[in-house]
């Protein structure tokens, strides 16, 4: 499938109809896998990276999906394992990637659930340091841009940059920066430029839920271009759901992350619904 914009979205007269039966239909599969980006999809964009946070509705429709039976719910996302399980998941009821499908807790699964963390060889660690230092020089270059330093990579933002109008040209000196050195992983998105020193992506981390639950129906929502990489490999009977006016291959839309707690407040009173339980 190729990127447009062409997925459904409120405007659409067709979309609440087809939007509440996709809904209804994954509500009732025998085994339901919930994924979700953290930042731009449950969080709205903040000036304050650590104190960013769910919205209210979207937090209360997770904790009430995460406790139903055959239910699962997934984040996945671009952060840190450290902030997700101090600021997504303190209770340990959700299946967490941080790192863009870097790491792993699939604890709440049981016994012999896979979680995994970073280990980087000498290379990988020579050349984050190194990556680490060109965010530096930048961050020195553009007054008020921050670096976030990660296990395997770092992320340069621009939101708090005291000249907003020198963001699209931070951004570019980074990514141009960025690019000189082989072997990094380079994802772009809102207002920060990040590198990695792994190659994985949330398709892959999408991928290892699926593997690990073996869901009949996987939802998965995402803002950002990353989230196109786990979009691309849901099956037919998924449900992909875009955030934001950006380009993607699913086929509905949502305005923001506001919109998408309602639609995971309605998804869990069908899902308690369907199992008995509301
Ligand atoms: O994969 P995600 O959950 O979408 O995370 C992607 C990056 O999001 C964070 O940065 C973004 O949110 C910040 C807080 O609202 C905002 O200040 C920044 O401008 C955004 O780009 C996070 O800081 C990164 O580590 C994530 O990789």
């Amino acid at each position: 499938m190729t990127q447009d914009n062409a997925a459904l979205s409120a405007e659409d007269p067709a979309f609440q109809e087809r939007f509440t039966a996709a809904l209804e239909r994954a509500a009732g599969a025998p085994r339901l896998l919930v994924a979700l980006d953290f930042d731009g999809t449950l969080a709205h964009f903040t000036t304050d990276i650590a104190a960013s946070r769910a919205v209210p509705r979207a937090e209360e429709a997770l904790q009430r999906l995460a406790r139903l039976d055959d239910t699962w719910v997934g984040v996945i996302s671009g952060r840190t394992m450290d902030f997700l399980h101090s600021a997504v998941d303190p209770d340990h009821r959700m299946l967490l990637s941080g790192s863009h499908g870097g790491e792993y807790d699939l604890s709440v699964l049981g016994d012999g659930a896979a979680s995994s963390g970073i280990e980087l060889d000498t290379d990988q660690a020579g050349l984050l340091q190194k990556a680490q230092e060109a965010t530096a020089a930048m961050v020195e270059r553009y007054p008020g841009s921050t670096a976030e330093l990660k296990p395997a990579g770092v992320a340069f933002h621009t939101r708090t940059m005291h000249r907003p109008e020198l963001s699209d040209e931070a951004l570019a000196a980074m990514l141009s920066a960025y690019s000189g050195m082989e072997g990094l992983r380079i994802t772009p998105g809102s207002m920060v430029m990040e590198c990695s020193v792994l190659t994985s992506d949330k398709g892959e981390a999408v991928a290892a839920l699926v593997e690990a639950v073996e869901p009949d129906v996987t939802i998965f929502a995402g803002d950002d271009v990353t989230d196109e990489h786990g979009l691309e490999v849901l099956r037919e009977d998924d449900l992909g759901i875009k955030v934001g006016p950006k380009d993607t291959v699913a086929p509905f839309r949502v305005a923001d992350p506001d919109a998408m707690g309602e639609v995971l407040l309605q998804l869990a009173a069908l899902r308690e619904n369907h199992l008995g339980g509301g």
